[in-house]
């Protein structure tokens, strides 16, 4: 791009900008994002080979299950730093430390308090000078175990400066290297938060010993500007998630800090390690995994980001592409130039183009995709990348399978009440029911329920196409509710849209079935 200053003399000159991605831990904190450990250790991997500086795995106190995922992910992965947050006491240092040891000195512990008056008198029920005792034991608790502790103001912009500047000070002498200033409400906009940023240059006399970070919501849409106009202000680590994933409205999106970055080193003349080509390839992995989708319009990922619709913005983009496009399909990891996959492609092209999309996966493993995209083909002219991301989920992604669809015919239309007769197999039996519903949808659903003896709460369903066209794979999300009361999501997909829901419908009961069998300590 003529706009744009690159290339790796320039960039390892500039001062760094260390990316923290919190897409395991705030990311999942977003309603419906829960994942397992294997889920999160597939992100884990994408996130190394995004190459973020530091991934925040998860808050190990919170579950057995978030404890497991930060240990595995500490014990697995060998490049990033590994993160994982604890209140403010003994207890959640102690048992973050115990997941995050197996990653030795890239282990950080994160540990936070608010330090909001609101957050404070209501919450906390603590005075001033007990948060800040709180605050430096607890840096001091984490810096005994590795001298990689960050600690967090909660509610930072919301907070008094004097005092901020009072806490921040106190918990850099007790250990801490790096003092996140999160907008944990979203509640900032970019002059106030410049001036924050700048205040604690300003008046915290031991403030270069540590390295100051900013953690972003977008309640206001305001996550990314802000974090912006923080690193111009002197912050060097933005927290950040992809596709902006996190509690509430989202946190700072990974992909639009890190293009902002890179598209405007003119003004923000930072260097930053993400190889921005995986991007795309993470988001589409996050979106198959928790089935949150990402808003058309979106910036840098949406399906839209790159298209152009408008006959003047079609010639203009013809005739040079930087008329209407401030940066490359490419530099994100959208392949122009690909090959078409079909009917007659081979296992090499196959292959291939699951490792550009981001999947790692074994032999075994292709193998099962390759069947089911060869099928596929069969029944349509093109598969697209968003149908190779459907058939990794379906036949990759999911959990060990209790229940499994052998057969399935539906009759509906105007005329006769519509029919289900579905045939699975259960741990190896061979079960059939035939019933009647309100639509095929429901009719396929009854009779799964028949035949499982199950009835869990329906919470949300779904469908969606996964690309154009009538030859079009169905995309179905069913959520439902265990008996815990936890929410499971399932998805499936099939060119027959009753078969693509009966699927998620299933997928939904062997995650409930492997959650109960886990709890029962059966696996
Ligand atoms: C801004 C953020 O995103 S912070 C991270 C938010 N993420 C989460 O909360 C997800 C994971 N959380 C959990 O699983 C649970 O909340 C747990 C395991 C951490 C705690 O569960 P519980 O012990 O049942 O407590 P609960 O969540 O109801 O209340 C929080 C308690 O922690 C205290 N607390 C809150 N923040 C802090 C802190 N930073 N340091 C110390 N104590 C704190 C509260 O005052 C309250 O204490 P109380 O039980 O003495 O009244
Ligand atoms: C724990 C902190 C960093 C947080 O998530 C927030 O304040 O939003």
């Amino acid at each position: 791009m003529g706009t744009t200053t690159e290339g790796d003399e320039t960039m390892s000159q500039k001062e760094e900008i260390i990316i923290f991605d919190t897409t395991l831990r705030d990311g999942e904190q977003s309603p419906g994002a829960s994942m397992n450990i294997e889920e999160k250790l597939r992100i884990a991997h994408q996130l190394e080979r995004l190459n973020v500086d530091v991934m925040e795995a998860g808050f190990p106190i919170a579950s057995e299950g978030d404890f497991e995922a930060v240990k595995k992910i500490a014990q697995t992965i060998k490049r990033t730093q590994i993160a994982g947050l604890s209140r403010a006491n003994d207890k959640d240092i102690d048992r973050a430390w115990e997941a995050l040891k197996y990653a030795g000195d890239r282990g950080r512990i994160h540990t936070f308090i608010a330090t909001s008056d609101i957050h404070m008198e209501h919450k906390l029920k603590m005075s001033e000078q007990q948060v800040i005792d709180t605050a430096v034991a607890a840096v001091k608790r984490a810096a005994g175990y590795t001298p990689n502790v960050e600690f967090s103001c909660e509610d930072a912009a919301r907070t008094r400066l004097p005092f901020m500047a009072q806490v921040v000070k106190a918990v850099i002498e007790a250990g801490a290297t790096t003092v996140n200033i999160p907008d944990t409400v979203g509640y900032t906009i970019p002059s106030e938060f410049t001036k924050i940023i700048s205040y604690l240059k300003e008046n915290v006399s031991n403030i270069d010993d540590a390295i100051i970070s900013v953690h972003c919501h977008n309640d206001l849409g305001l996550a990314v500007a802000n974090s912006l106009a923080a690193v111009q202000a002197g912050a060097r680590q933005v927290e950040c998630t992809i596709n902006g994933i996190g509690e509430r409205a989202g946190n700072c999106s990974l992909e639009e800090v890190v293009m902002s970055v890179r598209t405007r080193q003119d003004l923000l003349p930072y260097s930053c390690g993400v190889v921005t080509e995986q991007i795309v390839p993470s988001s589409k992995l996050l979106t198959t995994i928790t089935g949150i989708q990402v808003q058309q319009n979106k910036a840098i990922v949406g399906a839209n980001a790159f298209a152009h619709e408008a006959g003047i913005h079609q010639h203009g983009v013809l005739m040079n592409k930087e008329t209407y496009e401030i940066m490359t399909p490419e530099s994100v990891g959208l392949n122009a130039n690909k090959l078409v996959l079909g009917k007659h492609s081979g296992r090499h092209a196959f292959i291939d183009r699951l490792k550009e999309l981001g999947y790692d996966l074994n032999k075994e493993e292709i193998e099962k995709a390759f069947v089911r995209f060869k099928s596929l083909a069969d029944m349509k002219k093109e598969i697209f990348d968003e149908d190779l991301d459907a058939i990794v989920a379906d036949e990759v992604l999911r959990v060990t399978e209790t229940y499994k669809l052998l057969q399935m015919n539906v009759s509906s239309g105007s005329f006769a009440a519509p029919t289900a007769t579905v045939q699975l197999d259960v741990e190896g039996e061979v079960k059939k029911a035939a019933v009647m519903g309100d639509g095929p949808v429901d009719a396929s659903f009854k009779a799964i329920k028949e035949i499982t003896g199950t009835d869990y709460p329906l919470l949300n369903f779904s469908v969606g196409a996964i690309t154009g066209g009538t030859d079009a794979q169905g995309e179905c999300a069913v959520r439902l509710k265990n008996a815990e009361g936890r929410e499971v999501l399932g998805q499936g997909a099939h060119p027959d849209i009753i078969v693509a829901s009966a699927k998620a419908y299933i997928n939904a009961l062997n995650k409930i079935a492997s959650i109960a069998k886990r709890t029962r300590g059966d696996v």
